[in-house]
């Protein structure tokens, strides 16, 4: 455990009236506690726009530097993404150092990515990040993090932000062909045409409203044995890695489920943009559930917040059905279900069956029910059906076996020689 005492900062914000507002500035709260940082004072200006030089008018700057002096402070949170101007113009009037909201987000991202590839994602987007903004400390923050690696060589000859430039797009350029490597990997590939073949089915949703904790508990009960329980925990962006699990259900449909990074508001669009391939699993999902924390007062600004960085990331007609999640902390009713909208807790198992059904009616369109005989000779079938199909009836015959079976229709069509009708098969 991590025992020094958390960094304490002041936050900042505005006001331009915006109806969101209040629930920004707890978010950011939130954020800063996620990054080992405890949030002493907030400070808000009522502005309708940010001072394109310093964010806050230039009196608010003076009272900021007084209140960070007093407080005894050397960080200032800003709840918006700044330019490098009004970065370093903030930073000279309070003398104290400036996150801006993007910049906290890169930092817990940096913390928390364990794969390769959620580190290297992090990366190039914290590099892109820093490319305009060198020469601020939100820069040399981020360094420290190993945001750009290899920026510590220091050329002869080149002014040191011509050198730094250069550093940094070089990273940039090896990180991207890196990842590339990633997704071309053998094992990618392999997973990509399984997916092709089951229907996929995908978690998403607002940090911490229990994706990972449901995901766990499908997995539980309708995983493979071998398969591992994914990392749940009660703080932002616990889950930065794509895990996609296969069910089977008891009737032999099998459906892929992932589980992926969470959202929060004015998620940075660079971060955004390094996560698609982790994110392209809702993409390329048949349905998405989109997992909503219940007991949360701000779960409609949180459902918003999801459906705008769907929409950024260009998933935009993917079937969804909506799930009320930690009823368990609320009055309500659950398991409850209206339409495509249901009331649940991850912890119980009514609740878990009736997202089953949910997700069994929304991606099994394509079965048909039918009767085969197949010949003695032809045993593979049989086994085949038994192994990927829902068996409802054999009957051992003179002639064959004979199997009521429902299976998709791509299996219909392939043992269509087989089938017979339930004249044939009564006759028999
Ligand atoms: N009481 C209660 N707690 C829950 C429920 N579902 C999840 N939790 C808790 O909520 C916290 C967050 O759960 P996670 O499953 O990690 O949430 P997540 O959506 O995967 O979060 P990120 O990976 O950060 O996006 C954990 O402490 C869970 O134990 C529920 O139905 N009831
Ligand atoms: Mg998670």
């Amino acid at each position: 455990m991590d025992e020094t005492p958390a960094t304490p900062v002041v936050t900042i914000g505005l006001n331009s009236g915006q109806a969101t507002f209040d629930y920004s500035m707890e978010e950011l709260k939130a954020l800063v506690e996620a990054n080992h940082m405890t949030v002493v004072e907030q400070v808000q200006q009522a502005l309708t726009k940010p001072n394109p030089g310093t964010y806050f008018g230039t009196g608010k700057v003076e009272e900021l530097a007084t209140i960070v002096a007093d407080d005894g402070v050397d960080t200032v949170v800003v709840n918006d993404e700044l330019t490098p101007s009004q970065i370093r113009n903030l930073e000279n009037g309070t003398k104290a150092r400036i996150i801006d909201r993007t910049g906290l987000i890169l930092e817990i991202f940096a913390n928390r990515a364990q794969s390769r590839e959620a580190k290297l994602q992090v990366q190039l987007a914290m590099l892109q990040y820093q490319l305009p903004r060198l020469h601020t400390s939100a820069s040399q923050r981020l360094d420290q993090q190993g945001g750009a690696g290899g920026l510590a060589n220091r050329g002869s000859g080149e002014s040191q932000t011509e050198m730094s430039r250069r550093t940094i797009e070089r990273s940039i350029n090896h990180v991207n062909h890196e990842l590339k490597e990633i997704n071309q990997a053998a094992e990618t590939q392999r997973a990509q045409r399984e997916r092709n073949e089951l229907p996929s089915v995908a978690l998403v949703g607002y940090t911490n409203a229990g994706k990972s904790t449901i995901m766990n508990a499908l997995v539980q009960r309708f995983g493979k044995n071998e398969d591992k329980q994914v990392f749940v925990k009660n703080m932002l962006f616990a889950t930065l890695d794509t895990s996609v699990r296969q069910l089977i259900f008891p009737d032999q449909k099998k459906l892929l489920l992932s589980d992926t990074v969470g959202f929060v508001s004015q998620l940075p669009t660079n971060l955004v943009k390094a996560f698609r391939s982790t994110l392209s699993e809702a993409a390329n999902a048949d349905l998405l559930i989109q997992v909503v924390d219940y007991a949360d007062p701000n779960r409609d600004a949180m459902m918003q917040t999801t459906e705008d960085t769907l929409q950024e990331i260009g998933v935009t007609d993917v079937p969804m059905i909506t799930v009320f999640n930690k009823a368990d902390l609320t009055d309500a009713e659950y398991p409850s279900r209206a339409g495509d909208q249901l009331i649940v807790s991850a912890k119980d198992d009514a609740s878990i069956d009736m997202l089953v059904q949910v997700m069994k009616e929304k991606v099994f369109h394509n079965y048909v029910t039918a009767n085969f005989l197949i010949p003695f000779a032809a045993g593979d079938v049989v086994a085949y059906f038994n192994d990927h199909a829902n068996v409802l009836s054999t009957d051992y015959q003179a002639d064959g076996t004979a199997m009521r079976v429902e299976l998709p229709s791509a299996d219909f069509n392939k043992y269509k020689r087989y089938v017979v009708t339930d004249a044939d098969a009564a006759e028999d």
